[in-house]
């Protein structure tokens, strides 16, 4: 089924392109062989700086629901980890299957999540813009947090209840006051981190990988929630649901996976 799935997601639009950065030997996503990570005592534990009044919209993209957050000075930051340099918070997202089953980018030994967390942030120590950073090898940094289904996530909840608003693409409403370290799992200082790139078109690889050890739980109903979303705009005769919304694993190529934890 999950073939099905990701079938389908190829004939999305977005993947009429090209499907990978030519030349590109760190694509992502990738499967996690946590056996074969290198743990690094270099690694720092991650520093999150949010501000909810940074807050401002949420939207339907076409592919996924974006919250944005105003990145016009360092009022949101994220630092330390693996990083060398100050990184500025400027949207969030999820990715997620029609069934509980699949939907995660990102696999722990080949095992899928029923969703996936995306916090995206750009290196503002070195560039003055999103658009600057996100072309260069060390512009941006994500934070990958799992989804289970299990208990209701109440942090999420605000969330999950502005989605019927914005059901087609590029529909948009204001949406504030919103503090995504609610989202984060309970322990960050667990993750693996690896150079890789973004997992939708334009793919550039220009990211340094986050993905947190511990994941997060959601309920049922609020992932059912996601999933009536859809990809199509109002105007659209046919009418698609928003799901398998997630790009297949990429080849290493050779690449280390290091993990701030034995
Ligand atoms: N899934 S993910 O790797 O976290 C991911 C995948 C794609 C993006 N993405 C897609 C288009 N853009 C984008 C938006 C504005 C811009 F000026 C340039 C961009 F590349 C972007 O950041 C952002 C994040
Ligand atoms: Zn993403």
């Amino acid at each position: 089924m999950q073939e099905a799935a990701e079938h389908n997601m190829k004939m999305h639009p977005m993947w009429q392109g090209p499907l990978a950065v030519p030349g590109g030997d760190r694509q992502s996503p990738i499967d996690i062989v946590v056996r074969k990570s290198v743990f690094d005592s270099q690694l720092k534990p991650l520093v999150t700086d949010y501000d909810p009044q940074t807050c401002q919209q949420i939207w339907n993209n076409g592919y996924s629901f974006l919250v944005e957050y105003d990145d016009t000075s360092d009022k949101s930051t994220l630092k330390g980890g693996p990083l060398q340099d100050k990184f500025r918070l400027c949207q969030f997202h999820f990715h997620w299957g029609e069934s509980n089953a699949w939907g995660s980018e990102h696999t722990l030994d080949r095992r899928l999540f029923p969703a996936e967390l995306h916090l995206v942030h750009w290196n503002s120590d070195k560039y003055s813009l999103f658009e600057e950073a996100v072309m260069e090898d060390n512009g941006l940094a994500v934070i990958g947090v799992f989804l289970k289904v299990g208990k209701r996530h109440e942090g999420l909840q605000k969330l999950v209840d502005a989605l019927p608003a914005i059901r087609h693409k590029d529909s948009v409403v204001e949406f504030t006051r919103f503090d995504p370290a609610c989202l984060l799992p309970s322990n960050t200082d667990d993750y693996w981190t690896y150079h890789g790139s973004l997992t939708t078109p334009p793919l550039t690889e220009s990211v340094t990988w986050i993905v947190m050890k511990q994941h997060i739980e959601v309920s049922h109903d609020q992932l059912a929630v996601f999933r009536s979303l859809l990809f199509t705009s109002a105007e659209e005769e046919v009418q698609k649901s928003m799901v398998n919304n997630f790009r297949v694993q990429q080849p290493l190529c050779g690449r280390t996976v290091r993990s701030s934890f034995t």
